[in-house]
Parts: structure tokens; sequence; C-alpha cells
């Protein structure tokens, strides 16, 4: 559920992967422990509505998939491939519950990031988050950090639902959701053709080019004409 925001500073929308966390948790530490406990999570769950729902839409577009096993054989696959497909995303979000709930891992954020998006929020910034990550997945991750909950800073959460991350459409459609013209929403990502298409949409962008994720950090030339920064510490809100 997204609160339209009401402050009049610019809203400020977050992608995760690569932004406020390494690209490493996920690909290291949330893609394998998907991987290993789907199938026990479909063999235990796999009759419940809100379960079922997403494994019959992977086993229809896969062209009429028949046994479960082989479901959870191409989602383990398209978590290799780094998939963002919608029905994948809301399964993985459902295991990695699990994996919060019983401590098997908490959701490391940047500490430039938490001191950021904390002052932020103090100063009177609305923040939201847009991810390929679902959105109980996102709000499991913010409820989970190294630096404790930080969900209750969000307002705002968007997911595959509103549509791609590289399509300009999304954003014009987060943007509506929010009730926040475009040229009041600041964008940060270190996905330049998401840059891109939130640019396309009218709204602010900032490319987050971290170290620890891009160890070659990107030229002005490959930067897309999007203002830089290594870390939220170098991000102009106001501008
Ligand atoms: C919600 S955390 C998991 C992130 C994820 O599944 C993913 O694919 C990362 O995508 P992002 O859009 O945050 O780069
Ligand atoms: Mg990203």
């Amino acid at each position: 559920m997204t609160t339209p925001a009401t402050s009049r500073l610019p809203l400020i929308l977050t992608d995760i992967e690569g932004t406020t966390s390494s690209i490493s948790f996920v690909k290291d530490v949330l893609f394998p422990y998907a991987r290993r406990e789907l199938p026990r999570f479909v063999r235990e769950h796999g009759r419940e509505p809100e379960v079922r729902r997403w494994l019959d839409m992977v086993a229809l577009e896969s062209g009429g998939l028949c046994q479960d096993a082989m479901i959870v054989e191409t989602l383990q696959g398209w978590i290799d491939e780094d998939r963002k497909h919608t029905a994948l995303k809301a399964l993985q979000g459902m295991v990695w519950a699990a994996g919060y709930e019983s401590a098997d891992f908490t959701a490391p954020v940047y500490p430039d990031a938490v001191a950021a998006l904390r002052r932020w929020h103090a100063d009177g910034h609305a923040l939201a988050v847009y991810s390929s990550g679902s959105v109980p997945a996102q709000k499991l991750l913010f409820a989970h950090t190294d630096a404790g909950d930080l969900s209750g800073l969000f307002c705002g959460w968007f997911d595959t639902g509103v549509g791609g991350k590289r399509e300009t459409g999304s954003y014009a459609r987060i943007a509506r959701e929010l009730g926040v013209p475009p040229a009041d929403i600041l964008f940060l990502s270190d996905v330049v053709a998401e840059l891109d298409a939130a640019r396309d949409a009218g709204m602010r962008t900032t490319l987050i080019d971290r170290l620890a994720d891009y160890p070659r950090p990107r030229s002005q030339d490959d930067s897309g004409g999007h203002p830089r920064a290594t870390g939220f510490d170098g991000v102009v809100p106001d501008a």
C-alpha cells in the first residue's frame, strides 16, 4: 500500500540491489537460499492458493508443465539466469520470509544509505522503493537489516507489478500513484538503462556507482549523462 506523499521536498525513490544493498548479498545469499529452499517450499505450500497461482503461471508460460518438480526446475533455471519474472519474484519473497524469520540471515544495507535515508526522512523527504524484488520481499528486507528495522522510513513500495524497470511507463505510473509530479521525484539506481527510463518519464536521477559493486567506476560516457555518486553521501536531493 502506498500512502500519498504530502511533503513539498523532492520524493526519493530508490532501487535496492547495487544501490542500498550489495549485489553480492542478492546473488550470493538471497538467490542461493531461494534456489535451495524452493523444492521444500513447493512441497509444503504448493496447494495454498497464493502459491498455486504463481506456480500455475510458470507452468502455463513454460508450455504446460504438469509436475511441480518440473516447475521447480524451471524456477531454479530462472534464478540462475537472474530473470526478473513477477511469478519468480513473488515466490522468492515467500521463501525468503522463512529465512528472515528464522534469522538465517539479515539484510546488509550500506551504512551511508542507512544514514542518508534516516536523515532525508527526518528532514521531511518522502521515501519510496522500486525494485524487481516483490513488494513483500522489499518490506522483509528493510524490516530485517543489519541496522535494524528501516521499513517505517518508506511510504511507497513498487515492484514489476507497475511494469519493468527499463520502461518509461513504469515511472509515470509510480509518479501517478504517489501523487507527485515526476519532476519532484529523484530516482537512485546502479543501472543506467533504469535511470534513462526514469528520466524519459520526467524524473530527476542519480547513478549510484559503488566501488564494492562496480570495481571499475563508470566514466562520464558510460553514465548516460546522469549525475553520478559513489554512495548516498554524494546524492544531492534538493538540486
Ligand atoms: C527485494 S530484495 C531482492 C532483490 C531482487 O530480487 C532483485 O532482483 C534485485 O532487483 P533490483 O531491482 O533491486 O536491482
Ligand atoms: Mg539495482
